[in-house]
């Protein structure tokens, strides 16, 4: 059966606190719905603002394939308003719990009823398509609420919407809820929150009791806890309620998860199902040599539906199948005794607390397996000035590629000022970002020896490195040179 999508990432997904997009932003989220396919896409409130009333407009006009539609309250001048941005729809919401009655709005229910249904032949008569929205729907008597359903769809309101404004629902409960109004002559839309989290399975209960189109944002983003995740529903419809299909394109879920992180400044835990980092990660020593034998012992889901690779990631709970197949990965030569060297050392740096990659692995294999690498950068020279009356200004002399290279930088401070120097250094040779950096004094004292661990990123490698000397600057400089040196063999 098939089930329509309202996708309102940019309605009540930009509802987040602290999101706030640009119309430039909002124009290349909905392009991108469009492009993954859902069937609605809610541009805004058009009441909101001049801004918002010009990014819908915007988007109104990309001439896309999706419905475009606009949140208005059941009033006029939000209607007008949606109207002046072109849209084809409005998710016209119509709180219809005594609580939100009384106490919001300060009505009645015959009152909110007849405004409901003036509203609705107002914005049908202007030519748009009504959806009714039930606010506070889940906590409404069921026989108004159905009343209000009745009445606007007998003036001609095209779908109807409950929506489940504070989460309170269970998947029981929203089977229940979903069934009592599923016979009503126009398809039934579900909008869930997740106070609970339990927002994608209230909607899955939702669609089971006969919700014909669900309503949910891209990462789950949204008021408090957030709306139903898209991405989680339509896996479990791909992958657990196959009775259903959607038009959505699940092969580009993830590009477009990442794609809303980034423009609206909200990252996902690792763990978020389907589009989280740690999704199709695997670390432990059980769950690699299983994936390796056969991926379906630890997946339940294949990560190239997505458009996604698996990865394994190397740490404290890493198994000997797994550490082999990393080395052959890497095509490195081991005779036994150096494997149980690597392994060992793995495990060590696992109980430190470490998470390696790729690159670290290389060189912690290199270094038993004894390996010869070329050091392209090295430092010849290093000259710091600083105190409290001088801008602290370093010079450096590199040999790079057996080319004297000199230079100096300034920074806050003189390890500012020497990894600005080895910056300017390398930019012909290296094209390197410093990720992290943390110090940590080894031993107590003044002349304590120092550690510097940082992460350097070169394109899509990330490497970790370190420097261990008595001086912070020494050590800084010759963790970013031994990162940068890394990253240039493996380029
Ligand atoms: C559950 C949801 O996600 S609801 C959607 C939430 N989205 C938004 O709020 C969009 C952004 N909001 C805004 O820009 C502003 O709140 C505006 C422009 C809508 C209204 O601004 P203001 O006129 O200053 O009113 P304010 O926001 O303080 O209060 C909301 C008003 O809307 C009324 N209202 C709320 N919902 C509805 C509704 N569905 N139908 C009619 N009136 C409503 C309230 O009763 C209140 O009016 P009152 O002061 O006369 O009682
Ligand atoms: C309308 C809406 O977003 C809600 O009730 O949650």
């Amino acid at each position: 059966m098939k089930i329509n999508v309202l996708d309102t990432t940019l309605r009540d997904g930009e509802q987040t606190p602290g999101v706030s997009l640009t119309k430039s932003e909002k124009l290349r989220i909905a392009s991108k719905l469009d492009e993954i396919g859902v069937n609605i896409i809610e541009a805004g409130s058009a009441i909101t603002s001049a801004g918002e009333r010009e990014s819908i407009k915007a988007i109104s006009k990309e001439g896309l394939n999706a419905e475009i539609c606009s949140f208005a309250r059941s009033v006029k001048v939000d209607i007008d308003m949606a109207l002046e941005c072109d849209v084809g729809s409005v998710h016209l919401v119509v709180p219809t719990s005594d609580l939100h009655i009384k106490e919001k709005l300060n009505t009645t229910r015959e009152k909110l009823l007849s405004q409901a249904v003036e509203s609705t032949e107002y914005a049908l008569d202007h030519g748009l398509i009504v959806e009714v929205s039930a606010e506070d729907g889940t906590r409404s008597d069921i026989d108004f609420l159905k009343k209000v359903f009745t009445e606007t769809i007998a003036v001609g309101a095209q779908r109807i919407c409950a929506c489940d404004t504070v989460g309170i629902l269970t998947p029981e409960k929203s089977y229940e809820f979903y069934s009592q109004l599923k016979d009503l002559p126009v398809p039934l839309s579900v909008h869930c929150h997740n106070d609970f989290g339990l927002a994608v399975s209230n909607t899955l209960s939702a669609i089971r009791a006969g919700a014909k189109q669900f309503h949910g944002t891209i990462n789950g983003i949204g008021e408090r806890a957030g709306n139903a995740a898209i991405e989680e529903v339509i896996l479990s419809l791909n992958s657990l309620y196959t009775d259903y299909e959607t038009d959505v394109k699940i092969d580009k879920l993830y590009e477009s998860s990442k794609l809303v992180a980034r423009l609206t400044g909200v990252y996902l835990q690792p763990n978020k199902a389907i589009v989280g980092e740690n999704a199709f990660a695997h670390e432990s020593g059980i769950h690699t040599d299983g994936i390796i034998k056969n991926a379906s012992t630890y997946e339940s889901i294949t990560p190239e539906i997505l458009g996604r690779k698996r990865k394994f990631v190397l740490g404290k709970h890493i198994g000997s199948k797994g550490l082999k197949k990393r080395l052959d990965d890497l095509k490195l030569n081991y005779n036994d005794d150096q494997f149980v060297e690597i392994f060992k050392k793995i495990k060590y740096l696992g109980d430190l607390g470490k998470c390696l990659s790729d690159v670290d692995l290389e060189v912690i294999a290199e270094e038993i397996l004894d390996i010869q690498t070329e050091t392209r950068i090295k430092l010849e020279e290093l000259s710091i000035v600083s105190g409290n009356k001088v801008i602290p200004t370093a010079s450096i002399k590199l040999k790079i590629d057996d080319k004297d290279i000199l230079e100096a930088g300034i920074g806050v401070g003189p390890v500012d000022a020497a990894i600005n120097a080895v910056k300017k250094g390398i930019k012909d040779f290296a094209d390197v970002k410093l990720e992290e950096y943390h110090v940590d004094a080894i031993t107590g004292g003044t002349d304590a020896l120092i550690d510097v661990i940082l992460k350097l990123k070169s394109k899509d490698k990330i490497i970790s490195a370190r420097g261990t000397q008595p001086d912070i600057i020494n050590a800084s400089v010759e963790a970013y040179l031994s990162g940068v040196n890394r990253l240039l063999e493996n380029q």
